[in-house]
């Protein structure tokens, strides 16, 4: 859990660049899980979320996944998050674009600074566009998934939040990890504004989104690693069918450029 110095100058050139990247790798290393506040300072956190209110009351986003209702077991399902992807090129998405190319900086930076060059052994050279969420309130939840078990390609999940004054006993919506090989150990994430997560997106971190009672909005972002991702397309069009979402919405990182 760290805090970033806010200033508005370019993520690379930030004084504590250097200290945030390893940060993260030093708690990919340990925990595979890593919790930055005051990811972009609070001016910038604002003018991204004045974006998604504004994308989210031009009814943009598309209804959630279906998530069944397991314990009343019936057909009524609630709704998890909806969703809507942007690549952060489009005129309504400036500072979400900004974003994303700050957590590109970090994500990138801690690559290419840990001692073998690789952040947790991976080659990322590509990513999804943002995933812009909203749950909704009402108790729309997520039950407990993994965002990659059977090798997408996808390596790292990275989660911005928005939720300002979010009070979790209040408002529910608690991220909860399950670490594998923890044991009974639980990561709790507050979706807090400002806040960005990132963790291994495949079975090391089985996580839930349990229900929330106010409208919580986050921008999650999955980096590709190279050699599972090429891997996966072989796969997959063997079986001709790619059952992610994400693929259509990849970006190439290997033209991004990291100091
Ligand atoms: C086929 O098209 C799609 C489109 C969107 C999809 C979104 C998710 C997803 C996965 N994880 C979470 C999550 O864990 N959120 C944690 C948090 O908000 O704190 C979440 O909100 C959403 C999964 C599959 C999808 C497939
Ligand atoms: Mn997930």
């Amino acid at each position: 859990n760290h805090s970033v110095q806010s200033t508005n100058v370019p993520m690379s050139q930030r004084s504590d660049y250097v200290d945030l990247c390893r940060n993260i790798i030093r708690d990919m290393d340990l925990y595979g899980v890593c919790v930055l506040d005051n990811f972009l300072g609070y001016q910038r956190g604002m003018t991204v979320l004045d974006e998604v209110l504004n994308l989210y009351n031009m009814g943009v986003f598309k209804d959630g996944q279906l998530v069944r209702n397991k314990a009343s077991n019936n057909l009524k399902t609630i709704r998890g998050d909806q969703i809507i992807w942007v690549d952060g090129r489009e005129d309504s998405c400036k500072q979400i674009g900004q974003l994303i190319s700050d957590v590109d900086a970090v994500v990138m930076g801690s690559n290419k600074m840990n001692d073998n060059g690789k952040l947790g052994n991976y080659t990322i050279n590509g990513r999804t566009k943002a995933m812009v969420a909203c749950y909704p309130g009402h108790g729309s939840h997520y039950v407990k998934h993994v965002d990659n078990p059977n090798k997408d390609g996808r390596c790292i999940t990275a989660i911005y939040y928005l939720n300002k004054d979010w009070d979790i006993k209040e408002n529910g919506g608690l991220l909860r990890i399950f670490p594998e090989g923890w044991s009974d150990q639980v990561a709790d994430i507050e979706p807090l504004f400002d806040r960005i997560l990132f963790f291994w997106s495949d079975r090391r971190n089985p996580h839930e989104v349990q229900p929330a009672f106010k409208t919580r909005y986050a921008i999650t972002l999955w980096y590709f690693d190279g050699n599972e991702k090429e891997e996966a397309g072989r796969k997959f069009q063997d079986a001709s069918q790619s059952n992610i979402c994400c693929y259509q919405n990849v970006c190439d990182l290997n033209s991004m450029h990291v100091p």
